[in-house]
């Protein structure tokens, strides 16, 4: 059925992500992780072991061969802390590679899958982009940050522990300091993404404006207009606002970060100073102090720095997750990604029955009660003035859009009830918009029929669609002929102009089967005798299926056995071209303020 659906999409999180979608290497780095976590306290057990036995054999209270067991501890788990770090980056790189195939396919299949009017619409399709911008290594960070976090947890756990055991009161002191500097953390991550999202609006809009005076689309009218000054202006001007937004939450949080380090740096040395009268009072052995003393120094730096940074980017993340969730209960279009049908569909009628359309989170109807009727084998034009709503009738007869009220029916059937792959089948178009592909200029137009791309006689269709396109003589000029890499992305690409673009597109759209074909002003960018000699092959065009021709070329009028004419919504007048000549209303004198011009 063409109906949207609401995705019920099962929520994932920073640690269900890689665990789902890289098992093996995200089950490594946790091992790795939790060791991280408890290897720093048996390095303070051991160090305080060994200088106590060096100290003790100084004393000569016991024997030189006591150090080797707590020499080798501490070098084993030195080692253990220099070779496991290695190993984890390599092992970091895996899950990376393996999240990005994953998550990549997965999220422009999603893509791919969206209502249309996601894509359209300027809030999805910001968080769309968001969300788009290497998930990978977002994923990646976030389940490193989680993990490095609980590795730090355990580790100051296991401080606190040896700590406690000695000089509790110190303990105590390290926690209650520890709550506030962690809500301190959690607040700059959340402000920080915010303002990233508040940022990438602006990102958007400057980036666009780099485009318009570094691009080489632009480089003409660049030159001939001179506006670079006037558009670098307003590139500044988004710039300044994103780099202010940027600099207040960067301040803010180094503000904060250094108050907290300030605060933390004077607590440790408080402790230590307060750790020197157990020293004094022999009921804490030298080795121990100093692995202590070691131990709160690095404890405070984890707290203050390490543990809070981690709390910060994990806020981060966290948001970065919600709109990752977001984004994938955004409603799809059943079947969008299905080909068309491989059926040869017949085509009876189409019938358009007191149609309404607003655009969603519009009050506009652009279309209003509009009712019309297009038989097999008919060729119609649509006509009007510019946003008259030509297109977006395409974009209901098409499927892109299903929210219209009133009723569409093909071949009696209401639209909603065809399944995509059917309504794929029905229609093959040229958009206004046409897409120019950077691929060979043959896969260009054998694109138009993708259920037989593979086939061996897709070299003959495209021979002839080029052959009604008048484009032989074109290829005939390039190095590689029909194989030729179209685009300047390529080394060797060939660019090519506007209407010998225009004319690929056409030819695509006759390379596919559909019984019904829309043009949507299909000869805009063409030269006259290009554009007469679309008219010539007009039957070759149609192949004897039906047309709907949108166009200002009034001269293209004459082809259609009936014209609607377009108005507030609405048709407003209808009827061959002879017909509504006679009628002398809109249309004719559209057609003759056209005409003046030629006589
Ligand atoms: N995605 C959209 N969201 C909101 N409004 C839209 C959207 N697309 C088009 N419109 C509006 O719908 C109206 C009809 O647009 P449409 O493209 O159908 O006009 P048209 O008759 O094809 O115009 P033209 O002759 O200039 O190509 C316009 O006012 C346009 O601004």
């Amino acid at each position: 059925m063409n109906t949207s659906t609401n995705v019920r999409h099962k929520k994932i999180g920073i640690l269900k992500t890689p665990l789902i979608y890289a098992r093996k290497y995200a089950v490594i780095i946790a091992i790795q992780k939790i060791l991280e976590g408890i290897v720093p306290t048996l390095q303070i057990l051991a160090t305080a072991k060994f200088l106590d036995t060096a100290i003790a054999i100084v004393d000569k209270n016991k024997n030189f061969n006591d150090i080797f067991i707590p020499l080798g501890l501490v070098m084993l788990l030195l080692v253990y802390s220099l070779m496991s770090q290695k190993l984890v980056k390599f092992i970091e790189v895996k899950l990376e590679m393996e999240l990005r195939e994953k998550l990549r396919v997965s999220i422009t299949e999603k893509r791919a899958k969206l209502k249309y009017s996601h894509v359209e619409n300027n809030c999805t399709w910001d968080l769309i982009s968001r969300v788009s911008k290497d998930p990978e290594i977002r994923f990646k960070d976030a389940y490193n940050e989680f993990l490095s976090m609980v590795a730090m947890f355990i580790r100051i756990i296991g401080l606190l522990f040896v700590i406690f055991i000695h000089a509790w009161w110190a303990a105590i002191i390290i926690l209650l300091i520890s709550f506030p500097l962690f809500k301190v953390a959690l607040k700059n991550g959340t402000d920080s993404y915010e303002a990233d999202r508040e940022i990438s609006k602006y990102r958007r809009r400057f980036e666009y404006l780099g485009k318009v005076l570094t691009g080489r689309e632009s480089a003409e009218e660049r030159t001939l207009f001179g506006y670079s000054k006037g558009i670098n202006e307003k590139w500044k001007e988004q710039y300044e606002i994103a780099r202010k937004i940027e600099y207040k939450t960067v301040l803010k949080n180094v503000t904060r970060t250094r108050i907290r380090g300030i605060i933390t740096a004077i607590i440790s040395i408080i402790i230590i100073i307060i750790l020197l009268k157990p020293v004094q009072m022999e009921s804490l052995s030298i080795g121990l102090f100093i692995s202590i003393a070691n131990g709160v120094f690095e404890l405070i730096q984890l707290m203050s720095w390490q543990f809070t940074y981690y709390i910060e980017e994990l806020a981060k993340n966290k948001e970065y997750v919600v709109d990752f969730n977001e984004f994938y209960s955004l409603d799809e279009t059943e079947g969008a990604i299905d080909k068309p049908s491989k059926e040869n569909i017949d085509f009876d009628c189409l019938e358009f029955k007191d149609v309404s359309f607003k655009y969603p989170k519009t009050n506009n109807y652009i279309l209003k009660n509009l009712s019309f009727v297009i038989k097999k084998g008919g060729h119609y034009s649509f006509v009007g003035v510019n946003g008259a709503g030509k297109t977006t009738i395409t974009k209901l007869i098409t499927g892109l859009y299903d929210n219209f009220e009133g009723q569409i029916f093909i071949n009696g059937k209401d639209i909603r009830e065809y399944k995509q792959s059917e309504l794929k089948s029905f229609c093959s178009v040229v958009y206004q918009d046409f897409a120019k592909y950077f691929i060979s200029f043959r896969d260009n137009i054998a694109l138009g029929d993708i259920n037989n791309i593979e086939n061996n006689n897709m070299k003959d269709k495209v021979k002839s669609s080029m052959r009604i396109m008048g484009l032989y003589d074109v290829a005939e000029k390039l190095r590689n002929g029909i194989e030729t890499q179209l685009g300047k992305i390529k080394e060797n690409g060939v660019d090519l102009s506007g209407g010998q673009w225009q004319r690929i597109g056409m030819a695509r759209a006759i390379n596919n089967n559909a019984p019904i074909r829309i043009l949507d002003e299909p000869t805009a960018s063409l030269d006259p005798i290009s554009e007469s000699n679309i008219y010539e092959h007009f039957e070759e065009i149609s192949k004897g299926g039906t047309t709907i021709f949108i166009s200002h070329r009034l001269g293209s009028t004459k082809l259609a056995s009936e014209i609607f004419v377009i108005g507030n919504g609405t048709i407003i007048e209808k009827g061959s071209h002879e017909e509504l000549m006679k009628l002398r209303g809109i249309y004719s004198d559209m057609y003759e303020s056209q005409r003046s011009w030629y006589l």
